[in-house]
C-alpha cells in the first residue's frame, strides 16, 4: 500500500486542561522503525498510549492503514495489528514461557482463557510457541518458571508475546531501560532480529540504541513535535541539540 501505515493528525491530550500531546502529526512508514525522542516530560509516553488506546484522545485521529483507532479499546486494536511489548505485561510466576506464548497464541484464536488449563487445547499451539521462543531467543529457557528469568530474558518473553498477536505495527516502550551495555547490545540485536519487514514504533532515550535500530527519529518537546527526519539529520539539528541533546541522559 501507498502511504504510512500508522498516521495520526492533530493528536492532543489534555490532563485538566494541560496538553500533554498539543496536535502531533505522525506518519510511519510501513516497514520502517521509527523512533519517538525528547527530553523527560516531552508527551512520549502519552503519544504511545494514544496510539494503543491506553488513552483517549482529547481530539484528533490515528489510522492503521486509514482504519480509524481512536476510542477502540487496547484490545481491539491490539487484535487489528498494533500491539506494544515492554512496561505492560506481568508475567505469571509459575507458568513457563512456553506456556505463556501458547496463551498468548490462544487468546489471539478466541480460544482464550476458558481453555488455558487444557493442556491439550494448547498443545496444538506449541510448534509456533517454540518458533517464537527460538526468535527471542529463548529456547533454551522455555520450561522454567518466568519468575527465574534474569531481567533481560523477562523482556525479551514479553517481545514474543506481543510477536505472539503477529501485529502489522509493534511498539516497543523504552525496551532498554534498566538496562546494563550488555543486555542493551543484546536488546538491539534482539529488536534487528524480530523486526524482518514488520513496523516498529520505539520509545529510547538511550541514542546509541535510536542510532543503531532507527530508520527515522521524530523529536518531541513540549507535546509538540520539534523535529522529524532520520537520525544523521536529526542529530545535527541545532534545535534538537539545544532541546535534548545536550542533556545526559541522551548522551548516555
Ligand atoms: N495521567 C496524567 N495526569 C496528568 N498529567 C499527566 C498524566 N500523564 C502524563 N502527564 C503529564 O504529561 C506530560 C508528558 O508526560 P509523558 O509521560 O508523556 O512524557 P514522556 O516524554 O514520556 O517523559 P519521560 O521521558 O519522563 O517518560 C508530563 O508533564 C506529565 O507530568
Amino acid at each position: 500500500m501507498d502511504g504510512p501505515v500508522l498516521r495520526a493528525r492533530g493528536l492532543v491530550k489534555e490532563f485538566r486542561g494541560f496538553r500533554a500531546v498539543d496536535g502531533v502529526d505522525l506518519d510511519v512508514a510501513e516497514g520502517s522503525v521509527h523512533a519517538l525522542v525528547g527530553p523527560n516530560g516531552a508527551g512520549k509516553t502519552t503519544l504511545f498510549n494514544l496510539l494503543t488506546g491506553f488513552l483517549r484522545p482529547s481530539a484528533g485521529s490515528v489510522r492503521l492503514e486509514g482504519r480509524e483507532l481512536a476510542g477502540l479499546s487496547p484490545e481491539r486494536i491490539a487484535r487489528l495489528g498494533v500491539a506494544r511489548s515492554f512496561q505492560i505485561t506481568s508475567l505469571f510466576a509459575e507458568l513457563t514461557p512456553r506456556q505463556h506464548v501458547e496463551l498468548a497464541l490462544a487468546g489471539r484464536t478466541g480460544l482464550g482463557w476458558r481453555f488455558w488449563k487444557s493442556d491439550r487445547a494448547l498443545g496444538r499451539f506449541s510448534g509456533r510457541a517454540d518458533e517464537l521462543l527460538e526468535r527471542v531467543g529463548l529456547a533454551d529457557h522455555a520450561h522454567v518458571p518466568a519468575a527465574s528469568l534474569a531481567y533481560g530474558r523477562k523482556r525479551a518473553l514479553e517481545l514474543a508475546l506481543a510477536l505472539a498477536l503477529d501485529p502489522k505495527v509493534l511498539l516497543l516502550d523504552e525496551p532498554t531501560a534498566g538496562m546494563g551495555v550488555e543486555d542493551v547490545d543484546r536488546t538491539v540485536d534482539l529488536v534487528r532480529r524480530v523486526r524482518d519487514g514488520r513496523t516498529v514504533v520505539l520509545v529510547e532515550h538511550n541514542m546509541n540504541v535510536v542510532a543503531s535500530l532507527a530508520d527515522r527519529v521524530t523529536v518531541l518537546q513540549h507535546g509538540r513535535v520539534l523535529a522529524e527526519g532520520p537520525y544523521a539529520e536529526i542529530r545535527r539539528d541545532p534545535r534538537v541539540v539545544a532541546a535534548y541533546l545536550g542533556d545526559s541522559d541522551a548522551a548516555r
